[in-house]
């Protein structure tokens, strides 16, 4: 989560929401909307609601400035209520997540609907039960309908989207125009079922699960690992069908049901027989599952839970030569709109080594010293360089259009380390230019303290990269240089510069 110099505007089309529980699943959507700029009234009478929603949005901070080094919006505003009216008032998207019982539902959406305001969304985060059921006490069951969501709410994307027999079309669209513009994947299932879609499917794998451990075929622990060794890897990035064409070989699909299809008449399922959990089974269970964690709380593992997932969507950000994939695409794609409304910077001091880039030790830069792995840091000096380039003007058309700058020659120094989660910010010194030549110097600062904890020094030419070989800056690169470079001619040289020798006389602004 980067809080740059440049401030962002409102994007998301709601800017007031209500949470009705602030449990697990409440305080997810809690941090959810305040992430996404969004000012939210809670209600929930549990005495240490305030402090469990605390918890939670600590743990989303802490995981979105792992996740993002786009600017996010000035956070919302958290209000705890000490009624359900008081804090649905003047809400624009009720969200309920209150235990999972009919008749609770039914009488907290009845309240619900009876105080907020008319054109209010009313979403109910249940996991299974009906949206026509949960309708029956509403006087406007138009605007009621399912927002199944999965925990951790504030990074997993996906809400499934289910109507009722009276909700209307309209608010299925608003609901998911929300959604979307908060980075959430809204996915409208066509037909309301129990348990929807995703609880369906985890419902069958869970009722397998039970059976194999209460038959002592494994244990906890060892199906955990079956699932996170194998499948479960595969499924975060192509899900189930799209795996299984490619298990096909290559006659795809039809040979994959053609070979695996009888499977499901041999016994290699319990089917529907539901496992009695007696008392026996739940301690079983228990002393198992406590023995796997090893002494972890369970903010700890949601933490554990978290940087391993943020680690899971950057890298799907990347996937598909760099276009995104799946929920990184998502992300991708989010991160994308975040910038688009980055409101412009000020206009950069340059009496003073430029200020380019605000980022964070994210888990997966982390190695096994415990500290930030070396290619990291020319990583975010080479973003320093992408941020002096588009400063200059040398932008994705001026690459496309057949001139960009290579970087010929880097030295450089780790002098520090930087730790999981720290924020970074790197500087840009311009050591001299020519119409060929960039030479510069970086620095990286750690922490809020702005410990140095590294610095590049960096030559640079400009090519004609259709040509192949290096050419003269135009005019306009020039005049964007020139001013910078001569302000920073009257600078200190930085100390540590020196590790790459002029071959020719060099000018501080040709
Ligand atoms: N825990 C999970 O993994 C998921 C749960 N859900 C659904 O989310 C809903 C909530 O589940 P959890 O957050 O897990 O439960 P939870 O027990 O963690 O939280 C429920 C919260 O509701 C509060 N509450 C109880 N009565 C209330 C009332 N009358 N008004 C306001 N608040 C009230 C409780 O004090 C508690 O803080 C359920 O419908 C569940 O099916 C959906 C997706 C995943
Ligand atoms: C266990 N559960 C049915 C509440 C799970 C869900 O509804 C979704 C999830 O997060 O797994």
């Amino acid at each position: 989560m980067t809080h740059t110099t440049a401030s962002t505007t409102a994007f998301a089309p709601i800017t007031r929401a209500a949470c009705i529980g602030g449990g697990v699943i409440g305080g997810g959507w809690i941090a959810r909307f305040l992430l996404a700029g969004i000012d939210v009234k809670v209600f929930d009478p549990h005495p240490d609601a305030q402090r469990i929603v605390g918890e939670v949005l600590a743990n989303a901070e802490r995981a979105y400035g792992l996740l993002t080094s786009v600017p996010l919006p000035p956070r919302g505003r958290l209000t705890f209520c000490a009624t359900l009216e008081e804090a649905v008032r003047d809400a624009e998207w009720v969200q309920e997540s209150v235990p999972e019982r009919l008749d609770l539902k039914q009488r907290v959406l009845g309240e619900i609907d009876a105080t907020c305001p008319a054109q209010a969304l009313i979403g109910s985060s249940t996991s299974g039960l009906l949206p026509s059921e949960l309708q029956t006490t509403l006087t406007h069951p138009e605007r009621l309908f399912v927002a199944h969501p999965y925990n951790p709410v504030y990074l997993l994307p996906l809400v499934e989207i289910v109507g009722g027999r009276a909700t209307a079309p309209a608010t299925i669209a608003r609901a998911k125009a929300v959604l979307d513009a908060i980075g959430m994947k809204g996915v409208v299932i066509a037909r309301e079922i129990e348990a929807f879609v995703g609880d369906r499917l985890l419902e069958a794998l869970w009722r397998e699960a039970l059976w194999l451990i209460k038959d002592d075929i494994c244990d906890v622990e060892t199906l955990d690992d079956v699932i996170r060794y194998s499948f479960g890897l595969r499924w975060a990035q192509m899900g189930l069908f799209q795996t299984y064409r490619i298990a096909g070989g290559e006659a795809g699909m039809r040979h994959f049901l053609a070979q695996f299809g009888p499977c499901l008449q041999w016994p290699w399922t319990k089917l529907t027989d539901v496992v009695d959990l007696d008392d026996a089974l739940v301690e079983k269970i228990g002393a198992q599952s406590d023995e796997q964690a090893a002494g972890l709380s369970i903010r700890e593992l949601e933490r554990i839970r978290d940087e391993n997932l943020v680690g899971i969507l950057q890298a799907l950000k990347t996937g598909h030569g760099d276009r995104g994939w799946g929920a990184g695409k998502l992300l991708g794609d989010f991160e994308a709109r975040l910038a688009a409304q980055v409101a412009p910077a000020p206009a950069l001091d340059i009496t003073a080594p430029l200020e380019l880039v605000e980022t964070r030790v994210s888990p997966a830069w982390v190695d096994y010293n415990g500290h930030m792995t070396e290619h990291r840091y020319l990583q975010v000096f080479g973003d320093t360089t992408d941020a002096l380039l588009r400063l200059i003007g040398v932008d994705i058309a001026y690459v496309q259009a057949g001139h960009s700058y290579y970087t010929v020659e880097t030295h450089l120094r780790h002098l520090d380390e930087g730790k999981l989660g720290e924020e970074l910010r790197s500087t840009c010194q311009i050591i001299a230019v020519d119409d060929k030549r960039l030479h510069v110097f970086y620095r990286l600062f750690a922490g809020p303290e702005r410990r140095e904890i590294a610095t590049a020094e960096q030559m640079m030419l400009h090519v004609d990269t259709k040509a192949g070989r290096a050419s003269p800056s135009p005019e306009p690169v020039m005049a964007r240089l020139r001013p910078i470079a001569l302000a920073h001619a009257r600078l200190e040289p930085p100390a540590g510069a020196g590790g790459i020798p002029a071959r020719r006389k060099e000018t501080a602004a040709a």
